[in-house]
């Protein structure tokens, strides 16, 4: 029997809809993944091993190799620019990246502050534009910045739009569309390359049957 193939699987929001669409393509990861605290799961009749990861982690654990694919968050894939091939878009947990901020307030001043957890999105995006910046690192709850006069614009995910509208913000600029992706570690593309391409062509028709 050849060596598992290993995938990161994002714990958290994207875990439902992900580990439904792998079930759809024939892997079967099992239920009830919410109750268990085990990180590392095996299935050796499917000849698996998955590693329950944080989203912004799952990339981590592919480009080293220490799984061979995973799911991630486009939002991920921005951020982080690392050595992995994005093969699919899984067309899954759907959000895009946004300027947000307080209604009425035009961006005057010199280097205005930007709150987010995107700190290179942001950049890459206010650089694009020509406008200076200064980010203001946070790691959650990033309404908040502007509410309090910590910034005068955040970057944040928005999804329905609950958050910005419950806390009286509104959306700015759109800056990205976001899905999860399916990601490979290139050596491991090369290694496995007939049960990454069997895995990733499954997914590919399910998420052609489901978004047609
Ligand atoms: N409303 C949303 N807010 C944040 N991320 C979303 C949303 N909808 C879809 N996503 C996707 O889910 C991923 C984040 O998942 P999740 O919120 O479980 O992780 P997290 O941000 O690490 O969580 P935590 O709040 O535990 O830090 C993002 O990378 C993005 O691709
Ligand atoms: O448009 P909505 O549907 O309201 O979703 C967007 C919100 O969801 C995420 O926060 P999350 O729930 O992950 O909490 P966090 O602030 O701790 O990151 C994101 O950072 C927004 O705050």
């Amino acid at each position: 029997m050849n060596k598992p193939l290993t995938i990161a699987m994002p714990k958290g929001r994207i875990y439902e809809e992900a580990a439904s669409l792998m079930k759809q393509a024939g892997y079967d990861l099992g239920g009830d993944k919410e109750k268990s605290r085990k990180l590392i799961l095996e299935y050796p009749d499917q000849n698996l091993q998955i590693m329950m990861a944080k989203p912004m982690d799952v990339v981590t654990y592919v480009e080293y190799g220490a799984a061979d694919i995973g799911i991630a968050g486009k939002d991920v894939l921005l951020e982080q620019d690392r050595d992995v091939y994005e093969v699919l878009d899984l067309k899954i947990s759907p959000c895009y990246v946004a300027v947000a901020g307080l209604p009425d307030q035009p961006l005057s001043r010199i280097a205005p502050k930007i709150a987010t957890k995107y700190p290179k999105v942001a950049s890459d995006y206010f650089r694009e534009k020509g406008e200076q910046i200064e980010i203001i690192p946070l790691n959650g709850s990033i309404e908040l910045a502007p509410l309090i006069g910590l910034a005068d614009r955040i970057v944040d995910i928005v999804s329905t739009g609950r958050t910005l509208k419950e806390n009286g913000l509104v959306e700015y600029e759109k800056i990205a569309e976001i899905t999860s992706r399916l990601i490979v570690n290139p050596v491991s593309y090369r290694v496995k390359s007939q049960e990454i391409d069997e895995l990733a062509q499954k997914l590919s028709e399910v998420v052609e049957v489901k978004t047609g």
